[in-house]
């Protein structure tokens, strides 16, 4: 059972609930993390929560994550499509996580049916609006066994 998780929002999230409603939904991020964290709590895991509009700030928390974070789930957002270095440093941290997306990303655009995260994530997670970060948290934190590794 994870323990720590780390929820990772990506570029343009800190607009959710007022960007593209009608894909998006109403709820806002500052809702979604008071939820989560309120979850977290009921769970008796330790939450943190990171948000940047930065490719480079997500692998330089993935990276700071080694070591003292069980889980991740991730919302990668537009890096979805494109987000190569962050693929790469989820690989090198070695940490399980979960992609997830709050629309369905594959009745979309074409080019969004692509993710460079999906072929190595635990599991995605996309179309249920807000409602995927309590079904991610809750899948990590109750239902993801997590293998003892060698500290690095
Ligand atoms: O910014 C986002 C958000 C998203 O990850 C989602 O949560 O549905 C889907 C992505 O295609 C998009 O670029």
């Amino acid at each position: 059972m994870a323990r720590t998780i780390l929820l990772i929002n990506g570029p343009n999230l800190n607009l959710l609930g007022t960007r593209e409603p009608h894909i998006y939904g109403s709820t806002t991020l500052d809702d979604v993390l008071a939820a989560a964290q309120k979850q977290a709590d009921g769970l008796g895991i330790t939450l943190h929560t990171f948000q940047t509009n930065h490719e480079g700030a997500i692998v330089d928390r993935i990276q700071e994550a080694r070591g003292n974070v069980d889980a991740i789930i991730l919302n990668p957002a537009g890096l979805t499509h494109t987000g190569v270095t962050v693929r790469d440093a989820l690989l090198a941290v070695d940490i399980p996580f979960v992609e997830l997306h709050v629309s369905n990303i594959h009745a979309r655009e074409p080019w969004r049916h692509h993710s460079y995260f999906h072929d190595k994530a635990v599991g995605v997670i996309c179309g249920l609006g807000a409602y995927g970060y309590t079904a991610a948290l809750d899948f990590v934190a109750s239902h993801l066994k997590l293998e003892k590794k060698p500290a690095p």
